[in-house]
């Protein structure tokens, strides 16, 4: 089993030409860096992400030399190697690739879903500054707002608002069954049954979550992977859409298998292949390369389409 050997640095530019201090602090971790990624040691950083009025940026990225393996895997091949990669304070980056080319793992990286070896910032702070939409969440209940395109269809639910959609009581009683006496039984009987909603109406109340949690005003980096595989394509186009709105002060990241939209406003196209950085540009640039990966994956659902109508 190969153990995780992500190195991977946040670089806030801003915060350290405004604050000496800071500068200092970030110097004395950064000088500790190499010594604790040579024992594999994940410290978690010092300092507290810097509050919307001193940073009213994006958060930026830089990621030198990056490998990572999952800690569990049984693979040989790392499932990001050597990846190098620059994301500016408040761009919207759009990640592509074909399929195990290594975009969720760089985005779950991005947003900490794994750990690197070593960090300048307090988790729970980046955490406090960030949003991930992906593929693989979890519904609770009472999440709802106009903005993830969730409204409409859970005005038409029996009890609205008021439904329960993924009772978590039942599933963490389901766990009791062998004590009766338990309080979580009784909050088990009250629920009388699971509220099913389709995929794509799952992933327009977790998008709604993540609106409501932009309200809080400390959002300063999005990372979307897939959000919208289940939704129809007037979905897809009115999340997108509001998204990009609500862009100003944040750092967009969107892992996505269609073209289109996306990739015509993206700042930064990110094209990966085998764990690999395989181009890095603009659409109108990537698209000038005729052999390139980002023309070949372009050019096959570009024909699709054409085929199709
Ligand atoms: N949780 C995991 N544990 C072990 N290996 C994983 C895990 N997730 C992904 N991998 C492996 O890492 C590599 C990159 O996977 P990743 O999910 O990042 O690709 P992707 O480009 O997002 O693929 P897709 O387009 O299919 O979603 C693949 O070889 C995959 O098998």
């Amino acid at each position: 089993m190969q153990s995780s050997t992500a190195n991977l640095r946040n670089t806030f530019s801003n915060l350290m030409d405004e604050d000496c201090e800071t500068k200092k602090r970030i110097g004395k971790l950064q000088s500790l860096y190499s010594a604790k990624e040579i024992k594999n040691v994940m410290e978690d950083g010092e300092l507290d992400y810097p509050h919307e009025k001193s940073h009213p940026e994006g958060m930026s990225f830089e990621l030198s030399d990056v490998n990572f393996s999952y800690p569990t895997t049984q693979k040989k091949e790392s499932s990001l190697s050597s990846v190098n990669l620059k994301i500016h304070s408040g761009s919207v980056v759009v990640i592509v690739g074909s399929n195990g080319s290594g975009k969720s793992t760089l985005i779950r990286l991005l947003s900490r879903l794994y750990e690197p070896t070593s960090w300048t910032y307090r988790t729970t702070s980046l955490r406090e500054s960030s949003i991930l939409l992906s593929q693989d969440h979890n519904i609770f209940p009472m999440d709802s707002a106009e903005k993830g395109g969730a409204k409409e269809f859970i005005e038409k639910l029996d009890k609205g608002f008021d439904t329960i959609i993924h009772p978590m009581v039942a599933i963490a009683a389901n766990k009791l069954e062998h004590q009766p006496d338990h309080p979580l039984q009784e909050e088990k009987k009250k629920i009388s049954k699971k509220s099913n909603i389709s995929g794509g109406e799952q992933q327009r109340v977790v998008a709604a979550r993540a609106f409501m949690r932009m309200n809080s005003g400390k959002i300063r980096f999005v990372a979307v992977d897939e959000p919208t595989s289940a939704l129809d394509s007037e979905g897809e186009l009115q999340l997108f859409t509001r998204l990009l709105e609500a862009r100003e002060g944040k750092t967009m990241v969107f892992v996505t298998h269609r073209f289109g939209y996306l990739t015509k406003h993206a700042d930064m196209i990110v094209c990966m292949k085998n764990g690999t950085v395989e181009e890095v540009g603009t659409h109108s640039e990537l698209y000038a390369n005729k052999t390139g990966e980002y023309t070949k994956l372009y050019n096959i659902q570009a024909n699709a389409f054409l085929a199709d109508s």
